[in-house]
């Protein structure tokens, strides 16, 4: 039985741990997925986010066109944004796992990890133990049960997020189960493309866990260009000539059908506990699957860390990164250990329109029965929004009345995941809402003035 200082499961955050300061400890890294580096590279955040830059180029025309430009019709030639994309991304995938294959320090494994004891993992038919485990395994698409779905996969008919950006060709349709963020990037990215895109949502709205006033926006942009079913539940896929038949029913029960050359199935994540025995290695695991631990990121078991989508509910690849400096932090200093912090997570979704947001939603901070005051701010209030002949986006702040401390800000619009950083550092360090608006100088007529006009519009006592 090979014994390590340290093993780490999962190469997506978790590789970032180990630096040049673990060059004396002995590592073993553990992954089985198809690509090195996990999630974010291969298959998430970066190569969706190179798709919706494209994306944004082919609105250009209907954003030109009001302000007096008119531009020809695009084309978006796929199999070059796809190869471009791969070409960039499956090099850095290769050049990280050669660059771990052949460190004198690190034993990398592609294979699945599975604890059969303390500390203990059985890996590629070999028990190995490790004085120190880091578990950052990450989380995988869900695939509901629905009749005749697995048969459209085994077609390649339906996809998940993994799959459907190497598709061999851009489908002429797609149909998309689920209305949160990957159903909104995927749906900006091939409407944009020239897709004929149809989302199926159950609950009425995209992205229903944003703030109200939000998601109803999101609904009403995207029923610009998708046909978008509010109440369609999938309750049997058929393959069809040429494609799938989705049936379905509406809120009503009436039988309903959508017709699609390929389906993507956005219905969540769910972390990979179950794929490692996390509880024979002592590892608690919480009722959604999610690894229990705590504010050092420790598990259960002596000495097993984790991080990320594995134990975190928030799904979202900066606070992986930050989990991970925590665990890599803690592992180096073990009598100085440090907490992660929770507070002022923000997100953001980069479809049409981009949407980020930090802290509480207005129900959320009502519910709370504290003293709020709240100012809804339109993009077209400030000079830049003028020049943008903008109509539809808006920063929404959310205050307390008496302290004027910043509770929640939520942004639709041009630039909103880059906009909001400075009420993210607002928050995070707890800068007020009076102080951050007249204690700096906002650059005129820069978009960030719709933040400056927010911030002086709250009611505070
Ligand atoms: C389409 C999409 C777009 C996204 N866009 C964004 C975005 O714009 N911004 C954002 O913040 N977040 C985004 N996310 C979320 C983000 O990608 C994840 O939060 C992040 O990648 C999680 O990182 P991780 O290190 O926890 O896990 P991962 O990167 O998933 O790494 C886990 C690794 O562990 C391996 N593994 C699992 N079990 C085992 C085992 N038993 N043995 C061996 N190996 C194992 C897996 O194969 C995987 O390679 C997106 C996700 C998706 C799917
Ligand atoms: N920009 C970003 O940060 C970004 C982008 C993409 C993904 N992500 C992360 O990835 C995670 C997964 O994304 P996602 O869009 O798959 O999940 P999600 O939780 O955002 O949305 C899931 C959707 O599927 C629906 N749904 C669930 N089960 C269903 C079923 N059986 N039939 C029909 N609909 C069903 C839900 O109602 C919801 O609309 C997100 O939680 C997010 O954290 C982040």
């Amino acid at each position: 039985m090979r014994h390590f200082d340290l093993c780490v499961i999962g190469t997506g955050s978790g590789n970032s741990i180990v630096d040049e300061r673990f060059a004396d400890w002995d590592v073993a890294m553990l992954d089985d997925g198809v690509h090195f580096g996990g999630t974010c590279l291969n298959v998430g955040c970066i190569p969706t986010k190179m798709f919706v830059i494209p994306a944004d180029y082919a609105r250009a025309p209907e954003e030109a066109a009001p302000l007096g430009v008119h531009l020809g019709s695009p084309r978006a030639d796929w199999p070059a944004i796809r190869d471009r994309i791969f070409g960039r991304i499956d090099a850095i995938s290769s050049g990280g796992e050669s660059y771990r294959q052949f460190a004198d320090n690190v034993t990398l494994y592609r294979a699945t990890g599975r604890f059969v004891g303390e500390r203990t993992l059985e890996v590629a038919g070999e028990q190995i133990t490790a004085d120190r485990v880091v578990v950052a395994a990450g989380s995988r698409a869900t695939m509901p049960s629905i009749p005749g779905l697995a048969d459209a996969v085994a077609a390649g008919r339906a996809h998940t997020s993994d799959t459907v950006m190497r598709l061999d060709r851009l489908p002429a349709s797609l149909a998309i189960i689920g209305s949160g963020f990957i159903a909104a990037e995927f749906a900006h990215v091939f409407a944009a493309y020239g897709t004929a895109v149809t989302v199926l949502a159950r609950s009425g709205t995209m992205l229903r866990d944003l703030d109200e006033d939000l998601s109803r926006r999101a609904t009403r942009a995207i029923e610009g260009y998708t046909d978008f079913r509010g109440t369609f539940s999938t309750q049997r896929v058929e393959l069809v000539d040429g494609g799938v038949r989705l049936h379905g029913s509406d809120d009503a029960g009436r039988a309903c059908s959508v017709d699609a050359e390929v389906v993507l199935v956005a219905t969540g994540r769910v972390p990979n506990s179950d794929r490692l025995d996390a509880e024979r290695g002592g590892i608690a695991v919480g009722p959604r699957g999610f690894i229990e631990v705590d504010a050092h990121q420790r598990t259960t078991a002596e000495n097993v860390w984790a991080l990320g989508d594995v134990s975190s509910p928030w799904l979202l690849k900066h606070v992986a990164n930050h989990e991970a400096r925590v665990v890599q932090h803690n592992l180096l200093h073990p009598d100085d250990p440090v907490e992660s912090n929770h507070h002022a997570v923000p997100h953001a979704v980069f479809g049409h329109p981009q949407i980020a947001a930090v802290g509480l939603t207005e129900e959320q901070a009502r519910a709370d029965g504290r003293d709020i005051t709240v100012a809804v701010q339109p993009y077209g209030s400030v000079a830049y929004g003028w020049a943008l002949e903008d109509t539809d986006s808006v920063c929404k702040v959310i205050a307390d009345r008496q302290t004027a401390e910043i509770l929640g800000a939520h942004l639709i619009g041009p630039q909103a995941a880059t906009l909001i950083q400075p009420l993210i550092q607002a928050m995070a360090t707890g800068l007020d809402a009076r102080t951050m608006a007249r204690g700096q100088y906002w650059i005129h007529p820069a978009l960030t003035e719709v933040i400056e006009n927010a911030l002086l519009a709250l009611d505070l006592a």
